[in-house]
């Protein structure tokens, strides 16, 4: 099934309404003609006089909000609903709770920044969470496959904008607040506001489990809610005993008077958090703790989150981390198992917060002992005017620019010697490079695979 009213006028067909809606850019409705021209014969629009039958409302976001809800919400309400909001770690955790809802053989959806998945379907995504029409219809084809869990990632410029207008959600969880997004929240405190949006949408009595170490935690724990703290101090969940290395992690958790140990495939602090965060979710649903820990052999990281390739003694890590406490993060797990130098490639995209930039050249060159900075995606913006703003207030002389990324990379990897590491960050799982001149195939890990191939390694 699918929504019955169009907001795009490329979906159009014969026989449509097309409801013309004012997003951040672009008007819907500069494309009414377009829809009519499709075969719309009716339009829903805030002004206007058009060739077909026309409804002329106030805000047609509002009409659109409260039609979805009063017509579609019915539908799916029964879909057991978690959502995951955070600066970094939503696609981690929500990937994570994915693979384990699999593994226990239940009917899963997942929906975020790399895709919505439910049984063998994965479908390309453009926003990590899409506007509220775009979100029912997945929500709807989700339905029709059977699905009972939809877990997903809720951006702060969703529940900002309203793109979850009217769902209810079962479960949440809060991973953290740190700088980003300010070029269009403008302050963190907006920031935050709009991400407790995300716990004021529970069911009543319902799952929130919270970050404790996060510095912004109280702002996440509302009365109303079921809430669960994860903490190394003294959390719900408590966290101990923590070991490191290339390949993975150990550690000891405590919940309900019990005990436990455990380890993963994958390294960083912060994974710890998500996966805990992953683990009590399912958990919550009516799982049993020690038939999740079971499946950790076989749990992975997501595509361009720390993903390892070897060269040699050399390890290159691909990952996403693309603000300044992902990429302190990130880096601060290389500096726990390293026997040789950090070499980090590193770039921050166009169109998107410049003022975490300078911060983000300043960790780079802190933690590691030579960087290059090049392009992330420039978007619209020079890619050297975005350089600039890197490294303007760097002092040191640790690190150079390359432009060009498939250059920087090629130079990344001319550089490691023995048990080097590699960290090239920003990009992750995004097989593209976004320029003024559009987009182009372009993928970290593809770059490195072809360099050891030159090599014939
Ligand atoms: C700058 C920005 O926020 N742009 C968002 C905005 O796009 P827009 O203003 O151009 O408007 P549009 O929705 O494409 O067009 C307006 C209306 O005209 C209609 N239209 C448009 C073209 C056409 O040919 N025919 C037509 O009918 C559209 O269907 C729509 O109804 O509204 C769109 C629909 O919601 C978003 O997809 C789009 O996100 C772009 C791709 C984007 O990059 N957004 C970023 C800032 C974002 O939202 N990021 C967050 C979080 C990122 C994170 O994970 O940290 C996210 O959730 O993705
Ligand atoms: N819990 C965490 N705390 C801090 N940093 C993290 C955490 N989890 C992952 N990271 C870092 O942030 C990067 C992005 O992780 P992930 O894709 O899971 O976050 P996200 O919240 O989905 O990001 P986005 O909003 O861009 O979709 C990772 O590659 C890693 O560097
Ligand atoms: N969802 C994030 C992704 C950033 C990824 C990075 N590679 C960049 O292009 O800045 C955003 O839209 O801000
Ligand atoms: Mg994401």
């Amino acid at each position: 099934m699918e929504v019955a009213l169009k907001t795009d006028s490329r979906k159009v067909k014969p026989g449509d309404t097309f409801i013309a809606i004012p997003n951040v850019i672009r008007d819907g409705h500069d494309y009414i003609e377009q829809a009519i021209k499709n075969g719309a014969s009716r339009v829903i629009a805030e002004h206007g006089n058009y060739s077909v039958e026309t409804i002329t409302v106030k805000s047609t976001r509002e009409y659109l909000k409260d039609y979805l809800y009063k017509n579609y919400y019915p539908l799916i309400k029964d879909i057991k609903l978690i959502g995951i909001t955070g600066t970094n770690g939503k696609t981690t955790t929500c990937l994570m709770i994915y693979q384990i809802l699999k593994m226990l053989k239940q009917n899963v959806a997942y929906m975020g920044t790399v895709g919505f998945y439910y049984g063998d379907v994965k479908k390309p995504m453009v926003n990590t969470t899409p506007d509220v029409d775009v979100l029912y219809n997945m929500l709807l084809e989700a339905k029709d496959h059977g699905v009972e869990y939809f877990v997903m990632e809720v951006s702060s410029h969703a529940l900002d904008k309203e793109r979850i207008y009217g769902l209810e959600f079962d479960e949440v969880a809060f991973s953290n607040l740190t700088q980003d997004h300010l070029d269009y929240h403008k302050t963190i405190e907006n920031y935050a506001n709009a991400k407790r949006k995300l716990f004021e949408k529970t069911r009543n009595e319902k799952i929130a489990i919270i970050n404790g170490d996060d510095p912004y935690y109280q702002h996440f724990i509302l009365p109303e809610n079921n809430n669960i703290v994860i903490s190394d101090k003294d959390g719900d969940l408590k966290i101990e005993d923590v070991c490191f290395s290339h390949l993975g992690t150990t550690f000891k958790f405590s919940y309900l008077n019990k005990n436990y140990e455990t380890s993963l495939n994958m390294v960083g602090r912060y994974n710890i958090y998500n996966y805990l965060t992953a683990l009590l979710l399912v958990h919550r649903l009516g799982f049993a703790i020690d038939d999740i820990l079971l499946l950790n052999d076989k749990l992975k990281t997501p595509s361009g989150r720390m993903e390892l390739i070897k060269y040699g003694t050399n390890s290159i890590f691909v990952d996403y981390a693309h603000t300044p406490d992902a990429v302190k993060n990130v880096l601060i797990s290389a500096e726990e198992f390293k026997n040789g130098r950090i070499i980090t490639i590193i770039g921050c995209g166009g169109n998107r917060d410049p003022l975490k930039r300078p911060i983000m050249g300043r960790i780079a060159v802190e933690h590691s002992d030579y960087v290059i900075f090049t392009s992330d995606n420039p978007r619209k913006e020079e890619p050297e005017d975005i350089l600039n703003d890197i490294t303007v207030d760097l002092t040191s002389d640790n690190f150079e620019v390359i432009v060009d990324r498939h250059d920087a990379i090629v130079k990344g990897m001319d550089l490691l010697n023995n048990n080097d590491i590699l960290m090239i960050l920003g990009k992750g799982h995004e097989d593209y490079q976004e320029t003024k001149t559009g987009k182009r195939h372009f993928s970290d890990q593809e770059e490195v695979l072809k360099y050891l191939e030159i090599k014939g390694l």
